[in-house]
């Protein structure tokens, strides 16, 4: 049996778990240093046991799996490195920054035991063992930063667990890491929040603010509803890289700020359409750091019965349908519903069925 020691059963751990858990071969063990949490992660059956000592989670383990908020993630490291671990034994974390974990463990481990960073660039703004999902990964991007001197085999056996999760996994440099996530997925983080902070003060002084906050306004500050705790350590880890970041967008402001002062139309429409341009060369509905379900919009007439028509229709295809959203914003216009899947094969069959009965699919 291949051990598999999970510290941190949350929303990327138990994702993690419920990945492994009853594979042919494979044993997951759940760390947390809490005795209730240990309780639920038993009770939701994420993993085969659970405990919080952790000694017990990693005797014997052939993987560990830190999946603990980043500020956290040194102390383990520290605590490992003391501990008689199996010979052979592979560490590797989930952390959303790469470059200090590295510089750590390259540090603390010897012979016997192999650190290689890890991090699966899916998520959600959700938190907790009860938001994992086994699906969470499938076709996301999952970055590994193994050092020059990691042994090729080491890295071959993570990549080969690691297929489990059905992402993509790719090789980077722990500090090329967290500059590019920095900008791709930390900055957007930052800015989204003091966009909702801003919008939540106009709101004291007029609650019609949050009443008329429709499509775009929730589009773009989803991710400000993350875990408070996670984006702490996250923000703080990374800040060097993070402050160099927010310098370039207060030019970015300071750009818009003048074309408003003088009336720059023509400025404004090259800067849409430089951003447009871009942003349709994004490689599309991949599975990563913004956007992490399957999902289409169909617009379909405001009258009784047209819900249950779509969702009986998908139901008799066979097509998993995991949510269904009414965007309740748009008055006098038809309506728009909001259908979520799981797979990328449910949503291709969705977008076929739908089309064969009539209702256009937008994304
Ligand atoms: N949330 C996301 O979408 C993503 C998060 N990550 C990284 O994954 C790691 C875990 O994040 P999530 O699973 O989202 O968070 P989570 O809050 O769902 O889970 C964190 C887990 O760590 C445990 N924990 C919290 N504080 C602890 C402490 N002081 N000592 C020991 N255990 C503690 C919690 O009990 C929980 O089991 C973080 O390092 C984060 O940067 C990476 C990719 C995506
Ligand atoms: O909610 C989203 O879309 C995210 O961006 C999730 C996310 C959060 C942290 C990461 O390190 C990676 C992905």
């Amino acid at each position: 049996m291949t051990k598999i020691a999970i510290f941190g059963v949350g929303l990327m751990g138990g994702s993690l778990a419920l990945c492994f858990k009853d594979k042919p071969g494979l044993t997951v063990v759940g760390h947390s240093v809490r005795e209730s949490s240990v309780t639920k992660y038993m009770e939701r059956g994420v993993v085969d046991y659970a405990t919080t000592s952790m000694h017990d989670a990693a005797e014997g383990a052939d993987f560990i799996f830190l999946c603990v908020p980043v500020g956290n993630l040194e102390e383990y490291v520290r605590e490992l490195s003391a501990m008689q671990l199996k010979p052979g034994c592979i560490i590797t974390d989930v952390g959303s920054t790469k470059a200090s974990v590295a510089k750590t463990a390259g540090r603390l481990f010897g012979s016997g035991v192999t650190f290689i960073g890890g991090h699966p660039m899916a998520g959600s703004e959700r938190s907790g063992v009860e938001a994992a999902s086994s699906y969470l990964f499938e076709n996301a991007f999952y970055v590994l930063t193994p050092a020059a001197d990691t042994p090729a085999g080491d890295v071959e056996k993570l990549t080969e667990l690691i297929r489990h999760t059905k992402a993509h996994i790719v090789h980077v440099d722990p500090e090329e890491h967290d500059e590019i996530v920095g900008a791709i997925s930390h900055l957007p983080h930052i800015i989204a929040v003091a966009l909702v902070n801003q919008i939540r003060r106009y709101n004291e002084k007029n609650p019609l603010n949050s009443v008329l906050a429709a499509g775009g306004f929730r589009d773009i500050t989803r991710i400000a509803s993350g875990d408070p705790v996670v984006w702490r350590d996250i923000l703080i880890n990374n800040s060097s890289v993070l402050l160099e970041l927010l310098k370039d967008w207060s030019m970015e402001i300071g750009y818009f700020v003048r074309l408003l002062e003088t009336g720059d139309g023509e400025g404004i429409e090259q800067a849409f359409l430089n951003a447009g341009q871009f942003r349709s060369q994004l490689p599309e509905r991949r599975k990563g750091m913004i956007h992490s379900i399957y999902e289409c919009y169909v617009d379909v007439p405001d009258h009784p019965g047209i819900i249950g028509k779509i969702a009986t229709e998908l139901g008799n295809s066979r097509i998993n349908l995991s949510n269904i959203h009414i965007i309740e914003s748009r008055e006098d216009v038809p309506g728009v519903l909001r259908l979520s899947f799981r797979t990328q094969d449910d949503l291709d069959q969705a977008v076929h069925k739908l089309g064969e009965i009539g209702f256009p699919v937008h994304f």
